[in-house]
């Protein structure tokens, strides 16, 4: 983007990770067809039930395969993504989260792959997916789920790209910042919502937005809490306003023992003084 020409992006960083995500899937799509992502999926292993795994007793953790974010920069090397996915397994977790979008989150669609040969437990593909061929990309991989932004995304597309996700079996995590993005991905029929308490345009994070947004979501729906868990207190003050996981990136990957990290909030999430998602 030129210096001083933020009209036509408005300017915030969403638009201009877009802008970039859609350069790069246009390149990609020039080397791969879909109908070829389409056969690479065909035998690929079938996608695991994240919804079920997700709702499983007491508050889960998603934990994040993450090198750097646009507002901090890189946050670790990672030099080999599917040991430190194999890491969180062992401390517990309930599903893999993996940044493919490489611009600004140094992720990788080799990432995801690597992960998903290492682990058997649901794998989210964590990117800016905008397209169908996104989608497909992410079965081909052998993610389960994929997280879908609605505020990248018109109404029309998101539904589209919903009922895309759910017809190659994997699992949307519809990702929203405000109660009418809530309201938008419940229309659009999201199973599971993650509430980001991170604005991505400013990248501001703010932990009250989930305590303001996901009681009013139905029981049926899974409410996941992104961004911004530091500890076991902050998955404790998540659970308390209903969450039924907590996506963590930074405050794992910057850890010595990621291993341990996971462990202790999946044991803050299954301790019996914490309270239970709504069911
Ligand atoms: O590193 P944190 O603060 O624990 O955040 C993890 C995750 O919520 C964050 O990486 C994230 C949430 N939604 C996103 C959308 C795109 C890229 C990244 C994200």
């Amino acid at each position: 983007m030129a210096p001083g020409d933020d009209q036509s992006t408005g300017g915030n960083v969403l638009d201009e990770i877009i802008a970039g995500v859609r350069e790069d899937v246009e390149a990609r799509q020039q080397r791969v067809s879909i109908d070829e992502l389409k056969k690479l999926a065909a035998v690929a292993a079938p996608p695991h039930d994240a919804y079920a795994a997700l709702r499983q007793p007491g508050v889960g953790v998603i934990a994040e395969v993450k090198r750097s974010s646009p507002s901090k920069g890189t946050l670790a090397e990672i030099p080999d993504p599917a040991e430190l996915a194999s890491e969180y397994a062992a401390g517990g977790a309930r599903c893999v989260s993996v940044l493919t979008e490489g611009r600004w989150f140094g992720g990788s669609l080799e990432d995801l792959a690597a992960v998903r040969a290492r682990i058997d437990i649901p794998v989210l593909r964590k990117d800016f997916i905008v397209s169908a061929y996104q989608v497909h990309e992410a079965r081909a991989w052998g993610a389960d789920l994929c997280l879908l932004i609605v505020a990248a995304l018109e109404q029309k597309v998101l539904t589209g790209l919903l009922d895309r996700v759910e017809s190659l079996g994997m699992t949307a995590l519809v990702e929203v910042h405000t109660e009418e993005e809530a309201d938008r991905a419940l229309e659009a029929g999201a199973k599971v919502i993650g509430v980001n308490a991170r604005d991505l345009r400013t990248l501001e994070v703010d932990r009250s937005v989930f305590e303001r947004i996901a009681p009013g979501m139905p029981n049926h729906v899974v409410k996941i809490a992104e961004s911004g868990v530091r500890g076991p207190l902050d998955l404790i003050r998540y659970a308390s306003a209903g969450a039924d996981a907590v996506l963590v990136g930074e405050g794992l990957v910057t850890q010595k023992s990621p291993r341990d990290a996971v462990a202790e909030l999946v044991n803050a999430g299954n301790h019996p003084a914490t309270p239970r998602p709504a069911r």
